[in-house]
């Protein structure tokens, strides 16, 4: 199997003999570099289990995941952080903003976690605080601004130091859809530009459009998976909208 990112048979299970809910079963994929990738489901079918088993916050019950040559599931708890803050993203749902520091402030910190010289660290800084029209806000604190602009600042935090995946929870699931539309433009720009990969996890139609790839989770398991190609976005959109209608899945912000 090539790919980037390597998923092979994982499962997370929760309990034990006949209370055991199989979170995720038997589930692999490969993901590119440069992919941008959707996982949708209903609620309970696993997507948020998967998302922080790639993330390593979650254990695999079984199974490997590999980040080029390395099995993340042989990795110690150090090695693990290590791994975590040079190689990986988040964005999630509430933004984790630190309210105390100012937009610039909490993008700095990310750099400055990571060690290097005050002078490149502005520098990145201001390129990020650009390229996500950040700018007229850099000295705002987090409860003057707007869910979009918060959320837009959680993704150039989470960009800044160039993570070899970055992983989104969620991140449209509370803005208005204007500032949804506004981030998963952005999302789209990174992952051309900067050729970010990313996996999303979402179950909003209107947001899985702008991906990629999506993977369909029900009951733990991969049922489907659709490409979008060359196809343009509404056309994709009527294709999610055509799985989820089979599955009784959840639609909104269409
Ligand atoms: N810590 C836990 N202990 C026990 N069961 C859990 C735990 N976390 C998740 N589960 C169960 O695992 C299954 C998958 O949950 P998960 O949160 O991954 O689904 P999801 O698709 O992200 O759902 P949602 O869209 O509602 O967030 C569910 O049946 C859930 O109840």
């Amino acid at each position: 199997m090539n790919g980037y990112i390597r998923v092979c048979d994982i499962e997370k299970y929760y309990g034990n003999g006949p209370n055991v809910t199989k979170a995720v079963d038997r589930v692999s994929f490969t993901v590119e570099e440069g992919e941008f990738v959707g996982v949708m489901g209903a609620s309970g079918s696993g997507k948020t289990t998967l998302l922080n088993m790639l993330a390593t916050i979650d254990q695999v019950t079984a199974g490997h995941i590999f980040y080029g040559n390395t099995d993340i599931t042989e990795l110690s708890e150090d090695k693990l952080s290590e791994f975590r803050k040079n190689n990986l993203g988040f964005v999630f749902q509430d933004y984790n903003l630190l309210d105390t520091l100012t937009i610039e402030e909490n993008i700095i910190l990310a750099l400055t976690i990571r060690g290097g010289n005050r002078k490149t660290i502005q520098k990145q800084s201001n390129q990020m605080l650009q390229l996500l029209g950040l700018e007229d806000i850099r000295s705002q604190f987090p409860y003057q601004v707007s869910g979009g602009q918060k959320q837009r600042c959680a993704c150039a935090r989470a960009l800044v130091n160039h993570p070899k995946l970055l992983l989104a929870d969620e991140p449209t699931g509370a803005l208005d859809s204007k500032s949804a539309q506004i981030l998963l433009e952005t999302f789209t720009e990174m992952n051309q530009s900067m050729q970010a990969t990313i996996l999303m996890v979402t179950h909003d139609a209107f947001s899985a459009s702008y991906c990629s790839r999506i993977l369909f989770l029900k009951d733990g398991k991969i049922f489907h998976e659709l490409v979008r190609g060359r196809k343009k976005r509404r056309e994709f959109l009527q294709e999610i909208l055509d799985v989820l209608s089979l599955t009784g899945g959840e639609l909104s912000n269409v």
